[in-house]
């Protein structure tokens, strides 16, 4: 949580006013954060210094697992977070490859589960990640990557947090997640709990022991509207301890990911929080 409200300081205090031209609004911006998780002590990296909709976030990594391409999977799963993108902006509405209402073409989970080949078919990354991890392999190569610039002009926005990279040493995983553009008041603190999420999973599917998430951010900025709930609200307030998370240990599998898993499957103990804030969200 420390690490959190120092990056959200140093915005405040060494950012840069950036002209966002796809938002139309100026963003405060400090180039290269990283974080880390200590998933080996389960320090679930929840804000506390506002409500966290935490199982929003989780959704929405289920939804990547899953390879969703449709705001209305992600909305039955739990998360309304890809409505606007997906419905609201006039670029992508205007784009003739979007399928209609909720589609979001092919961003994020598309690309980790069916990265489309030049000769035809497709690559499963998060499969090939996930055989190889089970069988205690690290090829030095075990690597999702959203991040097609084939097909951006097939998505209704390119990914932020675009690579994950898989690494085992004896039988710990570890995992080390690169972010391109960061929203730190509302994407930030999704972000986070799905890069500490997906290492828990994958040490639980693959049989290690998680170690530690490291989280690389480029460009992380906060939005000229969110600015002053940022410094008179947020920054304002004393922080709580970490709480922990629990996940069902039933689920074994990628398969057990992609078919029954619910919400229900995670819980958090301890945790405690100040009142939510409303950020402003920018389409
Ligand atoms: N400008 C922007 N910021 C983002 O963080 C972001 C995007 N766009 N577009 C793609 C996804 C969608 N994400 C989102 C979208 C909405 C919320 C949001 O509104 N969060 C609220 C509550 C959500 C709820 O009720 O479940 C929050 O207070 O955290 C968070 C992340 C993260 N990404
Ligand atoms: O997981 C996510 C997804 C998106 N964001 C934020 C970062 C930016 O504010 C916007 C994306 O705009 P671009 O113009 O494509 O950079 O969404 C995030 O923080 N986390």
């Amino acid at each position: 949580m420390n690490q959190y409200l120092a990056l959200c300081q140093r915005i405040v205090d060494e950012g840069v006013w950036v002209e966002n031209e796809r938002t139309g609004k100026r963003c405060l911006t400090v180039i290269n954060a990283d974080l880390e998780y200590r998933v080996d002590n389960n320090e679930f990296p929840l804000i506390t210094t506002r409500k966290s909709y935490w199982k929003a976030a989780i959704a929405e990594l289920i939804g990547y697992i899953r390879g969703y391409d449709n705001a209305a999977d992600f909305r039955a799963i739990g998360t309304p977070t890809w409505n606007a993108n997906a419905n609201l902006n006039e670029a992508w509405l205007n784009n003739p490859y979007r399928k209609g209402e909720d589609d979001m073409g092919r961003v994020y989970g598309v690309q980790g589960r069916a990265w489309a080949k030049p000769e035809g078919g497709s690559v499963d990354q998060l499969r090939k990640v996930v055989d190889n991890l089970k069988q205690g392999i690290d090829d030095r190569g075990e690597i999702i990557s959203f991040y097609n610039p084939g097909e951006f002009h097939m998505g209704c926005l390119r990914p932020c947090m675009h690579t994950h990279n898989f690494s085992l040493l004896g039988d710990t995983l570890y995992l080390t997640s690169f972010q391109r553009s960061c929203d730190v008041p509302l994407g930030l603190n999704f972000n986070q709990i799905q890069v500490f999420v997906f290492l828990a999973l994958m040490a639980q599917i693959t049989g290690h022991k998680p170690g530690i998430a490291y989280h690389k951010i480029v460009n992380a900025h906060i939005y000229e509207d969110q600015l002053d709930l940022m410094v008179n609200e947020q920054l304002q307030r004393e922080p709580f301890p970490s709480p922990q998370l629990e996940i069902n240990p039933d689920i074994r599998t990628l398969e057990d990911l992609e078919t029954w898993v619910t919400m229900d499957d995670f819980k958090v103990h301890g945790y405690q929080h100040h009142p939510a804030i409303q950020y402003p969200f920018s389409v």
